[in-house]
């Protein structure tokens, strides 16, 4: 314990203080559930029962995507501080999430499309392709595309500065090609980074900690291209092949996303081992 702060009480042998000026910290206070239970607030009226459930899976995303850019951001990092174990231990706790994130897509298909169609015309013209955070995620992996900054439409200020910093500041693949650097091999071009990538994989007993890695942003990118291919057929079953409260075709256009992989040499790769 510091100086200057309160004892008071003692559990398992040891001093405990119960938080700043003795004001004991609870369950509900320390996790702000007042505030977070207080966010659900449906469009629709009378209320659709199943509007609640659309909104808190929604608001789960979220929250998950901020740790997901919390784990990616320190990830990123690690790599470039030279601290692989870290970095390909952080991106493991991601893909766990990413599973979740996967799965959670079960809870809303309970919901039928009559249900949805209930208030589906409220949300118009709101759309999951306005989440902040999931294009950061894109970006923070290497997809970075300014297109979908300038066709965000009622972005906060804050929201554009996160947005435009994810543009600036170095990627995933970015700080993967430092450590290939630092490993001893080139990497000014495709043809030399693929190169690097056959020899580290040749070479598994010399170079595991930078294979690990590779696998571990391989598999970043698997679990993200089985979220797009999960959602579409999500949307395919609420939806059909109406257009998106978004303005989009819909499905049509998610199905456009489908081919997208952040490390298309890694994925190259495999046709060579
Ligand atoms: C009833 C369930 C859902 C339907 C019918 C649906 C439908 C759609 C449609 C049609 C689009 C294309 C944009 C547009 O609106 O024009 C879209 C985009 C998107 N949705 Fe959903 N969605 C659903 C649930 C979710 C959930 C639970 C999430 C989780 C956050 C989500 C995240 C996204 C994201 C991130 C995009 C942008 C994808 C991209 O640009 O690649 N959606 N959704
Ligand atoms: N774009 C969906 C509506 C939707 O799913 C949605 C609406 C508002 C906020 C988030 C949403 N989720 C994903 O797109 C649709 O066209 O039905």
């Amino acid at each position: 314990m510091t100086s200057g702060e309160e004892v008071v009480g003692r559990w398992g042998g040891v001093d405990v203080n119960f938080g700043e000026e003795g004001g004991r910290l609870t369950y509900g206070s320390y996790l702000r559930l007042t505030e977070l239970l207080d966010q659900q607030r449906l469009e629709s009226d009378p209320p659709a029962h199943d509007e609640l459930l659309f909104i808190t899976i929604h608001q789960v995303y979220e929250l998950w995507f901020k740790q997901v850019l919390h784990e990616l951001t320190a990830s990123r990092n690690a790599m470039l501080n030279d601290e692989l174990w870290l970095a390909q231990h952080l991106l493991r706790r991601v893909h766990t999430i990413e599973r979740t994130l996967t799965q959670q897509v079960d809870i809303l298909e309970t919901m039928t499309p009559q249900d949805f169609g209930e208030f589906r015309h409220r949300l118009s013209p709101a759309s999951g392709f306005q989440s902040v955070q999931f294009r950061e995620i894109e970006f923070l992996s290497a997809a970075k595309d300014p297109s979908f900054v300038r066709r965000f439409r009622g972005l906060t200020e804050a929201e554009t500065a996160r947005l435009d910093q994810r543009l600036t500041e170095p990627t995933l693949w970015d700080s993967f090609l430092v450590v290939l650097q630092k490993a001893g091999f080139e990497t000014d071009s495709d043809d030399s980074i693929s190169d690097a990538l056959r020899k580290v994989a040749g070479d598994r007993a010399h170079y595991g900690a930078v294979w690990e890695l590779a696998e571990a942003l391989l598999q970043h990118d698997e679990l993200a291209a089985a979220w797009r291919a999960r959602h579409v057929v999500m949307v395919e079953r609420m939806i059909g092949t109406k257009p998106g409260t978004g303005g989009s075709s819909g499905a049509n256009y998610l199905r456009s996303r489908l081919d997208l992989r952040y490390y298309p040499l890694l994925w190259d790769l495999r046709s060579s081992l």
